[in-house]
């Protein structure tokens, strides 16, 4: 199929992550995989976007290649203004820790320490004081602002994946990735937890990046990218439900 041109955001927007050409090929020889072939695509700053498609189609690949925890073959990614071929591994690390967040279906919350120490781990590691006006505005945001003291096995799945959220948020990053985060939810706390990402991005102007299967999760976000063999397909702006599965019926035809 051929590769559509993906409309850019517009001139206004700030972009905050951009693929040229992302190219990843997995091994060699007989063996050789294309996950990625020749990926063209925009992020705007505050926006939340989902990346779909069948399975094998990519979508981890591109969000690792993204997120700079995956090398790539050829090509450029910018994040945040950073050309992150040009760093080295040590370079790298810091990059990540400081600019990039994660949220993945299991929350990897530690279990001994409170809702608030996990949180503000992040800072701890990287030596740096809490600014307490955001952490406040943080966990209002998310709903926690009751639960801080208390440890994750006290807390339900939802409230635990929020407070993952708020711990991927507390450094201000510039992008959230976020790998299928309602994968280990029922679907009323899954729903509900996508509620607060959405706030996340209209309250706090944070931009998300979530790889999901779920046609209804995507419809909160502002774009839906849709993968099939390692290229981008069709980017629906706005999503519904029904637009992602019609797109996703059309690729798996
Ligand atoms: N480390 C690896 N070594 C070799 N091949 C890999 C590796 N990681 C991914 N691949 C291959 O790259 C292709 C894209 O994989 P990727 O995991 O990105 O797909 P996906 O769309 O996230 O799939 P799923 O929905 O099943 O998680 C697949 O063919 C996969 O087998």
């Amino acid at each position: 199929m051929a590769q559509p041109v993906v409309p850019p955001p517009t001139a206004q927007q700030e972009l905050v992550a951009q693929t040229i050409d992302l190219r990843k090929v997995y091994g060699s020889g007989k063996t050789q995989v294309t996950a990625l072939d020749g990926v063209n695509v925009s992020f705007a700053r505050g926006s939340f976007t989902a990346i779909m498609g069948p399975s094998g189609s990519g979508k981890s690949t591109l969000m690792h290649c993204l997120a700079g925890l995956d090398k790539i073959t050829a090509g450029r990614v910018v994040l945040g203004g950073k050309e992150l071929n040009a760093l080295n591994d040590k370079q790298l690390t810091l990059f990540r820790r400081e600019r990039v967040g994660f949220v993945f279906q299991s929350f990897n919350l530690l279990p001994t320490l409170t809702a608030k120490q996990n949180i503000l781990l992040p800072l701890e590691l990287a030596g740096k004081k809490p600014d307490q006006a955001f952490f406040s505005q943080l966990v209002d945001s998310l709903g926690l602002t009751e639960r801080l003291n208390h440890r994750p096995s006290e807390l339900s799945g939802g409230q635990q994946q929020r407070v993952a959220v708020a711990r991927a948020m507390i450094t201000r990053p510039d992008v959230i990735f976020a790998d299928e985060p309602t994968g280990a939810l029922d679907s009323k706390t899954g729903t509900a937890l996508l509620d607060y990402l959405r706030r996340c991005v209209d309250e706090l102007g944070q931009s998300i990046i979530m790889v999901t299967h779920d046609a209804k999760a995507a419809a909160y976000a502002d774009r839906a990218l849709i993968l099939l063999d390692g290229q981008i397909v069709d980017d629906i702006a706005r999503p519904t439900a029904d637009d992602v599965n019609a797109a996703l019926s059309r690729v798996e035809a």
